[in-house]
């Protein structure tokens, strides 16, 4: 149907229930065949008929309803403007630190040219997929073997373990070179996935492969690497790290999966539960600690005969497949040790840092695509009259939220500087504390954020659908966080040691 122009007066002579028209914005919606579909029920619609509705419109329901619901829309208001901007897809943030500080239109002293081509082109093939990575989340399904292809042919996935040579000679969003990535654009590509706001289907998506690609990546034979790294990077197959049982969670020593060389020496037979693997449902290949005769090995255990796996009933989401595994008598080919056997020790610590950095650089777009809600929240809800921003207590609210965000995501930017300017070693010997210590950070922030939101969100923060999903979300997922890659308290701990380290013995007050 082409939209018409019509009066304020002409809208409100359609105020019967079999002729119900209202405004919003600006816009004519004939709400007559809706309104006793309309999930907020009849009522509320019926008291506005014929008139404006924009303000109730917006304290009750997100700008994506009417996107949705564009078909009801007949016409404009004639020579009035909307108000209300509706969101470009690719575009950027207008609400104040809804964006960080150097798309902010701030100097930055990290970020270039190449940066910022990277972030327009990802933020529009994530924006392009947000949609359809929501409905697998409201579903709880595993993300599709097409979703998973569209990240791949993006590079979706090969940008999220680090530099190095798995990108060079690739051509990547923005028309970066392979060869010019580092960790500023991978922090990147870390915040426009999380743009998505569905963070246990995040971890479905990339999670397991973060962690466990490096393995192989790193450790792992040429024969192996050939095979496996290309198909997980064009999303085909799957992988994801098993490394936590029920007895063992951080204290990786005192696992029980055992591996067992056969009599000619060419498999090892693996036996064992592991639990709490992001990703494990769906993964094809499994980057397992094993106990070997003298100490702990890392083995790449294809899914086949004895291995099961099922779903742990988290309160993240179905799609992060977080698994319990069972290996019953699994036979490992011996060339699918990832470094040295009984070294695997090694090969489970050479990821910590970066497992907990891009845990870091989740967190922090965690909290602050929450502190946009919060923002807009307080300016469209209207409470005794007045809306919530003017009210000095929910001000004082954004604030603590606002200072807590840019002072963590400051430091996060500092600690991505020293990664990219220190060698492997380097960065092993001065940031496992730094980085430890911002996690614990960062997560305790998380937990600030998630509070103060609920509070300014009341019953909505705790409601999975409509206007506090994101809040909702947080609250509910932050302490994962808080736990998963070291928990708050190891973290600290960690951080203090390292520094006790290189604590001069002269020092004294
Ligand atoms: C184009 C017009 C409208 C459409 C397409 C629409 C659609 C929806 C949808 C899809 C929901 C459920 C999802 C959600 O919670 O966000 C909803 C809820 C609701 N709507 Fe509407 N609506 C419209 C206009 C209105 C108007 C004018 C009112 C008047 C106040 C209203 C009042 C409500 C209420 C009270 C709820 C329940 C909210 C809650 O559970 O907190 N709606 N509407």
């Amino acid at each position: 149907m082409s939209l018409k122009t019509f009066t304020r007066e002409e809208v409100k002579r359609h105020a019967s229930e079999d002729d119900l028209w209202i405004i919003i914005d600006s816009s004519v919606y004939d709400m007559s065949r809706f309104v006793d579909l309309h999930p907020g029920g009849a009522f509320p619609i019926l008291e506005l008929a014929g008139k404006d509705a924009t303000d109730a419109f917006y304290g009750l329901h997100r700008q994506e309803v009417l996107v949705k619901y564009n078909r009801y829309k007949i016409g404009t208001i004639a020579d009035e403007k909307p108000q209300v901007d509706f969101y470009e897809p690719g575009s950027l943030s207008k609400v104040p630190y809804a964006e960080s500080s150097a798309w902010m239109g701030f100097k930055s002293p990290y970020f270039t040219d190449s940066h910022f081509k990277l972030r327009a082109a990802v933020r529009k093939v994530c924006d392009s997929l947000a949609a359809e990575a929501r409905e697998f989340e409201d579903a709880g399904i595993k993300p599709s073997d097409e979703f998973m292809q569209k990240m791949g042919e993006n590079h979706l996935l090969a940008m999220n373990i680090g530099p190095g040579p798995h990108l060079h000679g690739m051509v990547l969003p923005g028309g970066i070179k392979g060869e010019d990535f580092d960790y500023f654009h991978e922090m990147i590509v870390h915040e426009e996935i999380g743009r998505w706001k569905v963070r246990g289907f995040d971890d479905g998506v990339i999670g397991g492969m973060v962690i466990s690609a490096p393995t192989v990546l790193n450790f792992g034979s040429p024969a192996l690497k050939k095979k496996i790294i290309p198909e997980v990077f064009a999303g085909r197959k799957r992988i994801c790290l098993a490394i936590s049982e029920p007895y063992a969670g951080s204290d990786v020593a005192r696992i029980r999966t055992t591996a067992k060389r056969t009599a000619d020496g060419k498999h090892f037979i693996v036996n064992g539960v592991k639990k709490w693997i992001t990703g494990g449902c769906w993964a094809d290949y499994f980057s397992v600690a094993v106990q070997t005769e003298k100490g702990i090995s890392m083995l790449l255990v294809e899914r086949g005969e004895g291995v099961e796996t099922k779903l742990i009933k988290t309160s993240y989401s179905p799609s992060a497949g977080t698994a319990y595994v069972t290996f019953e008598n699994v036979l490992v080919p011996v060339e699918n040790l990832l470094g040295k056997e009984n070294k695997g020790f090694l090969v489970v610590l050479s990821n910590f840092n970066h497992e907990r950095w891009v845990m870091l650089t989740g967190s922090s777009i965690a909290c602050r695509l929450v502190i946009e809600e919060c923002f807009k929240w307080a300016n469209q809800r209207l409470v005794f009259g007045k809306r919530l921003i003017d009210q000095p207590v929910i001000r004082n609210k954004l604030a603590k939220m606002i200072s807590s965000l840019e002072s963590i995501h400051a430091w996060i930017e500092n600690i991505t500087f020293q990664m990219n300017n220190m060698s492997y070693d380097e960065q092993s010997d001065k940031l496992a504390g730094p980085i430890a210590l911002c996690k614990y950070h960062v997560t305790r922030v998380m937990h600030d954020v998630a509070d103060e939101a609920c509070q300014i969100f009341g019953g909505r923060a705790i409601t999975k659908t409509g206007m506090g999903r994101t809040v909702e979300t947080l609250q509910r997922t932050y302490k994962f966080s808080a736990i998963l890659g070291g928990s708050e308290e190891i973290m600290a701990d960690l951080g203090v040691r390292q520094a006790m380290k290189k604590f001069p013995d002269g020092a004294r007050l």
